[in-house]
């Protein structure tokens, strides 16, 4: 077939570009990249044959080479993986499936725009972004100005060549003679060290960086160093503002390998140079080894490959179960939250391997849902490789790993809380709101959840308080947690239902999240105490002495309020249930709440928008007997007879409503009807 050209999908374009144009610091991290998809695609291999024994495929040797040629000034890295058919090469190569991508170059452009302004941290910003973003094969541009992917699917026939400088388009072939498995050859810019661009065909160089950045992969990375090794002898260590030389790189080497995988190549180069490719990497199953072996990069790079994530994860954790099954975890809880964290079906990143042989991503069965964030690897010995998703949902040696592992990553960050409060804030910063998700369906973990929660508050504008700090503050005489849910702190520290609380010094916690209105509904006490909503059904403050005066005053005003109070209910009651005195209200004249048992309006919507038909449920109106507007309304009420009197006054009973309504930040059923009688006042008044 003859060559074809196909243009780059809109965002993959303007990534690409930022790759050609090398805007990210670090650009050894295009080998990793390389790296970690042949590893993937060995993987994959692997798996397919296990499962398909009619596969056409030879499995027989499967590795990852490296070749330099320093001549031509290219670098190929080949698997002989699972390769790519024509179609998914134009598919997973031309385009970018991440939902978040317009989202990270909008916020990149931005920091592009600050580093231009010459704002400190604007490269580092850019850089850390790219790194969340993980830009994966793409990352190859940074170094070359042309690349080229040969593959060929395993049990096809036919490979495909793919070709591309980066500039908006690329070129397919179809090609008759192509090994199995994918072979990425670049054509590397000239070596511009001011600008981290090393000389990526140096022996040295590669070693160091397969070595730094891949040591674990399971797959053999070999390189043939024959003729290169000999030139790079001679020019050393080219890289040579890097701290540690080959020989540090080598320094793994010695320990013993827990699979017995190691090939002890590493090194020969100063003895001379090898004919044979060289195996740069010791293959260690980290997992499997014991932690005061394994340096935290390590973990680190292993977490990077797992994820697709540039930065370091924010903490490591390990767990080994002995017994009758036996399994080893290694998961990692990430710096910075995803952007798909919120979608349905995004993806979770935990693997599961059998016996060191990988057999499924996006394990859903290992943590909870609202540890979806938690990445991984979880390595069971005693499963079979053919295992399904539907087998382990419900296999309940699975189920009791799934308990375990999530208490473990609970039990860390309640550790994280206590010893490293900073790392801890970032944590809940990033993930809070998945872990709240917790609340409402896990009760077996519940008090460790509401333990390691936090919650901002009025007590302090910018940090959070945990509920054991709140309770600890409570007042003499205050039984309950109190909060208020909304859309914004703003938005709530401001709401009339605050005025009590605020006067009278009563800390109140300020939930903004949309979760926040389903778990308070879900979790009835927390120690003992309720969790009590500020706007809903009465409220109740002070001693019981204060409470007895605040009583009697109450009658009184009941009996003066009566009239009004019934004929405004019966006024607007097609959307209110009651009319009501407030001891809620210090400066606002009305407030609407809702009753102790009813469903909020903001979960009500929450419901409706998940498709489930809940009855909607009137609430209340509370008016403070104090304010010189219901002062008045009830003068007026009581003097008014005539009929455009009433006409106003009725009038005025709607406003009341409709600023009660706008208060607490509702919507108007009449916006228009409401505007124009204000208008209407307003106009009087002049
Ligand atoms: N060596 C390879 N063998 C087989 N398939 C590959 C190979 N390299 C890439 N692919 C396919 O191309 C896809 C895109 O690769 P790319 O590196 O751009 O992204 P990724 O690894 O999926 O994720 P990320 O962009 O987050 O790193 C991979 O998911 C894989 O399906």
């Amino acid at each position: 077939m003859s060559t074809e050209t196909f243009e780059f999908q809109v965002e993959a374009r303007r990534l690409l570009q930022m790759m050609v144009h090398s805007i990210y610091s670090n650009k050894d991290v295009f080998l990793r990249e390389l790296i970690s998809n042949s590893s993937d695609a060995l993987d994959k291999l692997r798996l397919e044959s296990l499962r398909d024994s009619s596969l056409d495929a030879d499995v027989s040797d499967l590795h990852i080479d490296i070749e330099a040629d320093k001549e031509a000034r290219t670098l190929t890295v080949r698997d002989n993986g699972i390769g790519m058919s024509r179609d998914e090469v134009v598919e997973l190569i031309g385009t970018i499936a991440n939902s978040g991508t317009a989202q990270f170059l909008q916020e990149l452009a931005e920091a592009r725009k600050a580093e231009a302004a010459g704002e400190a941290g604007g490269q580092a910003a850019a850089d850390e972004l790219i790194g969340q973003f993980g830009i994966g094969f793409y990352s190859s541009f940074m170094v070359a100005d042309e690349v080229t992917l040969l593959t060929r699917r395993a049990g096809e026939t036919q490979g495909t060549r793919w070709t591309s400088s980066g500039e908006g388009t690329y070129t397919i072939d179809t090609v008759d003679e192509a090994p199995q498995g994918t072979s990425v050859t670049l054509h590397l810019k000239p070596a511009d060290t001011e600008d981290q661009l090393f000389d990526y065909t140096s022996p040295w160089k590669i070693r160091e960086i397969v070595k730094r950045y891949s040591d674990f992969i399971t797959w053999p990375i070999r390189m043939v160093t024959e003729q290169a090794a000999q030139q790079d002898a001679g020019s050393g260590s080219d890289g040579g503002d890097e701290a540690d030389s080959g020989e540090s790189a080598d320094s793994g080497s010695g320990a013993a390998d827990a699979d017995g995988k190691q090939d002890g190549r590493d090194g020969q180069e100063s003895a001379g140079a090898a004919a044979e490719p060289e195996t740069l990497n010791s293959m260690k199953a980290l997992w499997a080894r014991s932690r005061d072996e394994v340096a935290e990069e390590e973990y680190h790079e292993l977490y990077k490959h797992i994820s697709h994530d540039w930065n370091d994860p924010l903490e490591t954790i390990r767990l080994h179960a002995e017994g009758t099954f036996e399994y080893q975890a290694l998961l990692f809880i990430p710096s910075h939250a995803p952007h798909d964290l919120f979608q349905q079906g995004a993806k979770r990143g935990v693997q599961l391997y059998v016996k060191r042989v990988f057999i499924m991503d996006d394990c859903e069965a290992l943590l909870p849902t609202y540890l979806r964030f938690v990445k991984g690897v979880v390595d069971a010995q005693d499963l079979s490789l053919n295992v399904s998703r539907e087998i382990l949902q419900q296999d309940r040696q699975i189920q009791l790993m799934h308990r375990r592992l999530a208490k473990k990553v609970l039990s860390t960050i309640k550790e994280m809380q206590s010893s490293e409060p900073e790392r801890y804030a970032t944590f809940w910063r990033e993930f809070g709101s998945v872990l709240k998700e917790g609340l409402l369906n896990d009760f077996e973990n519940r008090d460790t959840l509401l333990g390691v929660a936090s919650f901002a508050s009025t007590h302090d504008k910018e940090e959070p308080t945990t509920l054991a700090q709140y309770v600890e503050r409570m007042k003499d005489g205050q039984e309950h947690i109190y909060y208020i849910t909304g859309d914004s702190r703003a938005a709530v520290e401001n709401s009339p239902h605050m005025e009590a609380f605020r006067a009278q010094g009563i800390e109140v916690l300020l939930l903004t999240d949309p979760v926040d209105e389903v778990w308070v509904e879900a979790v009835p006490d927390f120690e003992g105490k309720q969790l009590r909503s500020v706007a809903k059904g009465e409220v109740d403050l002070g001693t019981e002495e204060e409470k007895k005066e605040k009583e009697s005053a109450r009658e009184q005003q009941q009996e003066e309020f009566g009239e009004l109070l019934s004929w405004m209910t019966e006024r607007l009651g097609e959307n209110i249930k009651e009319v009501r005195l407030s001891s809620r209200l210090t400066d606002s004249p009305a407030c609407i709440v809702t009753d102790t048992h009813d469903v909020t309006p903001a979960l009500e919507r929450m419901y409706r928008a998940m498709g489930q038909n809940v009855p909607h449920s009137k609430r209340i109106l509370e008016l403070n007997p104090g304010h010189a507007l219901i002062q008045g309304l009830k003068r007026a009420h009581a003097e008014q007879s005539g009929e455009a009197e009433r006409a106003g006054l009725e009038e005025t009973a709607d406003l009341v409503h409709s600023m009660a309504l706008l208060a607490e930040g509702s919507e108007l059923a009449d916006p228009a009807a409401f505007v124009k009688a204000v208008a209407d006042r307003l106009e009087r008044t002049l």
